[in-house]
């Protein structure tokens, strides 16, 4: 099964690390939920895979075959496609200008919408007059439509109330049914466990729970809390 691989990755920001010695191995069709207190690293560390931002230490590699040394370009052409932190839409476009930025071709934008039945009724609306769950609708479907095979999804559900986020869950999952290995960053620990098939804590810069089951995480709310505490 193809895989992305993090060992022993280090961010630094200015004076030193924000996230220190991450393994993880995100793997196709799965969820892998990224969880943890304000501050711990997780951004960061996401920025580090797709290439916003250098990591400083350790190696990444997807099916054994190294990425560190890959542009930010270069990474989203091998399949890693990156969600960053707030609603990154153009507004002045329509849902299909958006979606064609990457869908490119009518025939690719009708296979996506077929996952996004609610954004198949708004098509030509202007994306500013949507709902802020409708324009991370529009976010998904435009990664989606990239047809990625690793997706770093950063706290999608800022500024969203939780039953709006949960119109997104089936989506995510979905994404991931088609294939893709889905790294999720969330605030909502609980939503996102709910959906992940593995979990890991990360606080204070480094991993405070590493990946296992998250079924077995939600389980152990003892287990959970001091996670976010530093483990
Ligand atoms: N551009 C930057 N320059 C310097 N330090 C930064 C920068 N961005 C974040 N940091 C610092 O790096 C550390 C990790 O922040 P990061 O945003 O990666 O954590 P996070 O877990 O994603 O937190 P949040 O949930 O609040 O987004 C914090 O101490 C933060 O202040």
């Amino acid at each position: 099964m193809s895989a992305l691989h993090l060992s022993g990755v280090t961010v630094s920001r200015g004076a030193g690390p924000v996230i220190s010695g991450v393994d993880l191995e995100l793997r196709a069709g799965e969820i892998l939920a990224l969880v943890g207190p304000n501050g711990a690293g997780k951004t960061s560390l996401l920025e580090a895979v797709s290439g916003v931002i250098e990591h400083s230490a350790g190696e990444l590699s997807i099916d054994g075959e190294s990425f560190a040394k890959r542009s930010r370009v270069q990474r989203s052409r091998a399949g890693i496609a990156h969600i960053e932190q707030g609603r990154a839409i153009f507004p002045s476009l329509t849902v299909r200008e958006n979606i064609m930025l990457t869908a490119k071709t009518e025939a690719a934008l009708q296979e996506v919408l077929a996952s996004f039945p609610e954004l198949e009724k708004r098509i030509d609306a202007p994306s500013v007059l949507l709902s802020g769950g409708e324009q991370q609708m529009v976010v998904l479907a435009r990664a989606f439509a990239s047809k990625p095979r690793f997706l770093l999804i950063d706290e999608m559900s800022l500024g969203l109330a939780p039953v709006v986020f949960m119109r997104l869950l089936p989506i995510i999952q979905q994404i991931a049914t088609s294939g893709v290995g889905v790294l999720l960053v969330e605030q909502f620990t609980h939503l996102a466990l709910g959906i992940a098939d593995e979990a890991m804590v990360v606080a204070s810069g480094h991993v405070s729970h590493p990946q296992g089951a998250a079924q077995a995480l939600s389980a152990d709310p003892d287990r959970l809390k001091r996670a976010y505490l530093g483990g």
